[in-house]
């Protein structure tokens, strides 16, 4: 059969939407429709958003810990089939630090982080590649195919994507040696385009190989920045497990709110674990041409709908030439082992 399907396939429901109204005929039914004013007014607020943000790449960090539980999970794979059906081209880039430290445990092999980045040795670089590609990503992309066939899994290995270059990092003025660590020292993002022209979302792990082929681990923002700049994205949004950027940590509940360039780099010898690489992260996207970088708190349901369809958007924004702004968090700073 052509052109359209028969009434046994698509039965036209009885249960119409609205309220009940008077009983009809056995072959009427009487409704009114409800009419929601509030709901219009959201969606029309939203015009101006997808007006400047249809057609454009946003690449998405979804860090680890912002992945805690299934229904914030879902609820961040709706967001980006959200996008993707509203003519947005989202690229995601995920993390997983929680999930390699839970199977390093499992499997007894021990694991400490320095500056922010776990040093990583030959045995701990296979947890990591199997945590990140083999399990969470395969989990997004799962989850984001849920709502149609659109996401591809792909690893900085894929076509050349990233390759790796040794990272160190100084710590108390000593440089570290962080072992199978990696900087990106070359982005291919062909493979990516390819699949962002074909309309899908492309689900990226940070693993990538040096120039003998070895593999590296490479922090998911250090790679989803990167990334953001060689696919000139209109924007790079980190996930994360707190507010923003406080401005005093863990001193003060004075949130960044927006912050340029210039004012970021002076804060950065201030900062301290996880937000070192993350705000790096967002300073070098900002610096290689992505027109701004925020990060967002991740345990907050639909994040990233409410960050791009948002005035004044949430969490901290890095971008050129604006005055710091500053805000009072909701919650006080928590250092994580006193959670
Ligand atoms: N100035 C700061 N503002 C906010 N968080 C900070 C700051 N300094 C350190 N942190 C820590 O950085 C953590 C975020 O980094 P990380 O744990 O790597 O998260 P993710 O898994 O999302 O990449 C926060 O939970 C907080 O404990
Ligand atoms: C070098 C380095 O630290 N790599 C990270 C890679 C995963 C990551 O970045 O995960 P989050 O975004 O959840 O922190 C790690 O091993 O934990």
């Amino acid at each position: 059969m052509t052109g359209g399907s028969s009434s046994e396939e698509n039965p036209v429901s009885t249960e119409t939407p609205g309220t009940p109204g008077t009983p009809g005929t056995a072959d009427e039914v009487h409704y009114k429709p409800k009419v929601d004013t509030a709901k219009a007014a959201t969606l029309a607020a939203a015009l101006p958003w997808l007006k400047a943000y249809n057609g454009k790449i946003i690449v998405i960090k979804y860090g680890g810990n912002a992945m805690t539980d299934d229904t914030l999970k879902q609820a961040f794979a709706e967001d980006i089939a959200f996008l993707r059906y509203a003519g947005f081209h989202p690229v995601v880039v995920h993390g997983g630090g929680p999930q390699i430290s839970t199977m390093l445990k499992r499997l007894d092999i021990s694991s400490e982080f320095r500056g922010g980045l776990r040093v990583t040795t030959p045995e701990a670089m296979d947890v990591v590649r199997m945590v990140l590609v083999g399990q969470v990503q395969r989990e997004l992309v799962g989850l984001l195919n849920s709502h149609g066939p659109i996401a591809v899994g792909l690893s900085g290995e894929d076509a050349g994507l990233f390759t790796a270059v040794p990272a160190t990092t100084v710590v108390d003025g000593e440089e570290v040696d962080l072992g199978l660590v990696g900087e990106v020292g070359s982005v291919r993002p062909e493979a990516v385009l390819d699949l962002v022209h074909a309309g899908r979302v492309p689900v990226i792990s940070s693993v990538a190989p040096d120039a003998d082929g070895v593999v590296h681990n490479v922090n998911a923002d250090t790679a989803a920045a990167a990334l953001a700049a060689a696919l000139g994205a209109e924007k790079l949004l980190v996930l994360t497990d707190v507010e923003g950027l406080y401005r005093d940590w863990p001193n003060s509940p004075d949130l960044i709110g927006e912050i340029s360039p210039e004012s970021l780099e002076e804060l950065m010898p201030s900062l301290a674990s996880g937000m070192v690489p993350k705000m790096t992260a967002c300073l070098n996207a900002v610096r290689d041409g992505v027109p701004r970088a925020t990060v967002v708190d991740g345990r907050e349901p639909h994040a990233v709908l409410l960050e791009i369809f948002t005035d004044e958007g949430i969490g901290t924004q890095v971008l050129p030439g604006v005055p710091t702004k500053i805000r009072t968090a909701k919650v006080p700073p928590k250092p994580k082992d006193e959670i």
